[in-house]
């Protein structure tokens, strides 16, 4: 809804300050998405927000079903004074705590009467036993005679809050436990729902500061040393418009990709490391908000703002960025081109020195010995193969054919099909001993032999055999679930492109470059074992090296929009959960 998550890896708050929204029972997608009510089906991944709707605006209306959803809820039952989870706990939170987090959880805060009310002599009708989580509202009704009677309405609810509970309180039983969810790419959301006056600016005003200090906390604490950044920024929809409060009410427009993803262009976003300038930075939107007066609020909020604390993984997407671009110069140096592309990222243009001129390189790949470490070792290796084989010497064109072969080995082929006949292994000059082709892959191919089989060009036979077995274990692995698919490598952010397709679980999975890649959009396995030679060797041309390099770019980005995908499958439900709400 507010935001294109086209960062992928990131995760996000949005804090949203409560407003005077429309009529929530009156919303449509369509409405929603131009703008001015929102609802966390909208959300991009990772992400709070802390809305508010007044219900003076809606008619009496039950939720069939809703309520059934919740008792299922882990926090059902749980009192306000004993909350589940702390921060404490959120430290050592894996993705499994994250998503034992119930997924819509309703926590009703009871404010204590105003001055106006008691001066009213207004009765306080709202009764909350301690340490329940229910409460019951006393209703004055009149008989036909006229008299009164007292007709009692009592709810259950996820948490219910009374009126001496603290911000403080208020903060442990609602955010405090999805905190830790946006470091696992997930979204949050918050939001305050209530008459104008009930208590949301009350309620929600302290979240966005409270957040920040967990969030900054988990950064540098459980999460440190990988690569996360907060972001904060923060705008207002007023009047069906949105506005930048960080940049001088500066008009926004709300745009939709292709992808339903919600874009605001232009909307500011400041990195921010403590909360000292976090507090500035709400000071400073909150003093450009709108306000109005109801006449049960005199410092009613007329618009709704949204805090958005966004945490993204700078690092390694700055890495991924960087080897790619040094892949290229590499490329470009080996090939004499006139322009080297140093301004690719910030490595190559430090780099750019010990590049140009007479000057030699040398890079060193570093691996692991362990089983433990098969993947990052394997994709260590498939970088410096690359990286090697755009570096040709003074002989570009000779060893081409090997390194173009060289990215198709390591193919897409089912694990059936692909699985290399004792001929084929003998067939296949392993052992590179007539030097025809480095790895052998060349003659392999020429004779038609039915596969590339998962080996990913190690020059040794008997490596080979053993990579390649490898590999089979590593599918199996994955067909299993068993894989460990995280990234915390920056050698695993480069070839994300390679992990992304292994996902979907088929033989595919090995692919491993754009070229291949390609071939599996086309789709089919069976397109892609007939794969020509020729589209093999017509890869000699470096325009055909550039736009491989292309594609693989590409693939990074493809990657994460995947990513973005099934968590917004994920949002998706949740979103009709609250449809189904409203
Ligand atoms: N739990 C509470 N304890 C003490 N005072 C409260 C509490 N909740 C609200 N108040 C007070 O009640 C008044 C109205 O609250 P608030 O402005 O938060 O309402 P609101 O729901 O945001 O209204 P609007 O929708 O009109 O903006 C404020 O003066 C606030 O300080």
């Amino acid at each position: 809804m507010l935001r294109s998550m086209q960062r992928g890896m990131s995760g996000e708050f949005l804090m949203s300050e409560p407003s005077t929204p429309p009529a929530v029972n009156s919303r449509s997608s369509s409405q929603r998405r131009n703008g001015d009510d929102l609802s966390p089906s909208e959300f991009s991944p990772g992400l709070l927000d802390l809305h508010s709707f007044d219900t003076e605006l809606l008619p009496e209306m039950s939720v069939p079903g809703l309520y059934e959803s919740f008792n299922g809820s882990k926090q059902m039952g749980k009192t306000r004074l004993a909350p589940e989870t702390s921060l404490s706990k959120s430290f050592s939170v894996d993705k499994e705590k994250s998503s034992s987090v119930a997924k819509i959880k309703v926590v009703v805060r009871k404010r204590p009467l105003n001055k106006k009310e008691i001066s009213k002599k207004e009765e306080d009708i709202i009764t909350i036993e301690s340490h329940s989580n229910s409460l019951t509202v006393h209703e004055t009704k009149l008989k036909v005679d006229l008299t009164e009677y007292l007709e009692k309405h009592e709810f259950v609810f996820d948490a219910v809050l009374d009126e001496d509970v603290s911000n403080d309180e208020v903060y442990h039983e609602t955010v405090e436990p999805i905190v830790p969810a946006i470091f696992q790419r997930m979204k949050a959301t918050c939001f305050a729902y209530g008459q104008t006056g009930s208590g949301k600016t009350y309620t929600m005003q302290p979240l966005p500061l409270k957040a920040s200090q967990d969030i900054l906390r988990l950064m540098h604490h459980a999460y440190r040393n990988q690569g996360f950044q907060l972001f904060v920024s923060f705008f207002e929809i007023y009047g069906g418009k949105l506005f930048d409060l960080l940049n001088e009410r500066r008009k926004l427009c709300m745009r939709e990709d292709g992808k339903q993803q919600v874009c605001i262009v232009g909307l500011q976003e400041f990195r921010v490391s403590d909360v000292d300038t976090i507090r500035e930075l709400i000071v400073r939107g909150n003093a450009t908000r709108s306000t109005g007066t109801t006449g049960a609020n005199e410092e009613s909020s007329r618009s709704h703002a949204i805090l958005q604390l966004a945490i993204k993984r700078i690092e390694g997407a700055e890495i991924n960025k960087s080897l790619l671009a040094l892949k290229e110069c590499i490329r470009a140096l080996d090939n004499d081109q006139v322009h080297i592309p140093f301004r690719g990222s910030k490595l190559t243009e430090v780099l750019r020195d010990s590049f140009i001129g007479n000057s030699r390189t040398v890079m060193i790949s570093c691996i692991s010995p362990n089983s433990g470490s098969c993947e990052h070792t394997l994709n260590t290796l498939r970088y410096a193969d690359r990286v090697k084989s755009l570096s040709k010497g003074n002989n570009p064109k000779k060893d081409l054919s090997s390194s173009t072969l060289n990215l198709r080995d390591s193919t897409a082929v089912p694990l059936s099909s692909a699985l290399p006949t004792a001929s084929s292994f003998e067939s296949s000059n392993f052992g590179n001993a007539n030097g025809t082709s480095r790895f052998g892959w060349s003659k392999q191919i020429e004779k038609g032999t039915s596969s590339p089989f998962h080996v990913d060009h190690v020059p040794s036979g008997r490596e080979e055999m053993h990579v390649s077995s490898s590999y089979s274990n590593y599918y199996r692995e994955q067909s299993r679930g068993l894989a460990n698919t995280d990234d915390d490598d920056f050698s695993d952010n480069d070839y994300e492109q390679e992990k992304w397709p292994r996902r979907k679980g088929k033989a595919e999975t090995f692919s491993t470059s754009g070229f291949e890649e390609k071939a599996r959009r086309v789709d089919a396995q069976t397109k892609w074992k007939h794969v020509p030679e020729t589209d093999a060797n017509s890869l000699h041309s470096d325009d055909d090296l550039n736009a491989l390099l292309k594609e693989e770019e590409e693939l990074v980005i493809a990657h994460r929009k995947q990513v973005e995908d099934t968590i917004n499958i994920v949002r998706e439900l949740t979103s009709d959960l609250w449809e189904a709400a409203v």
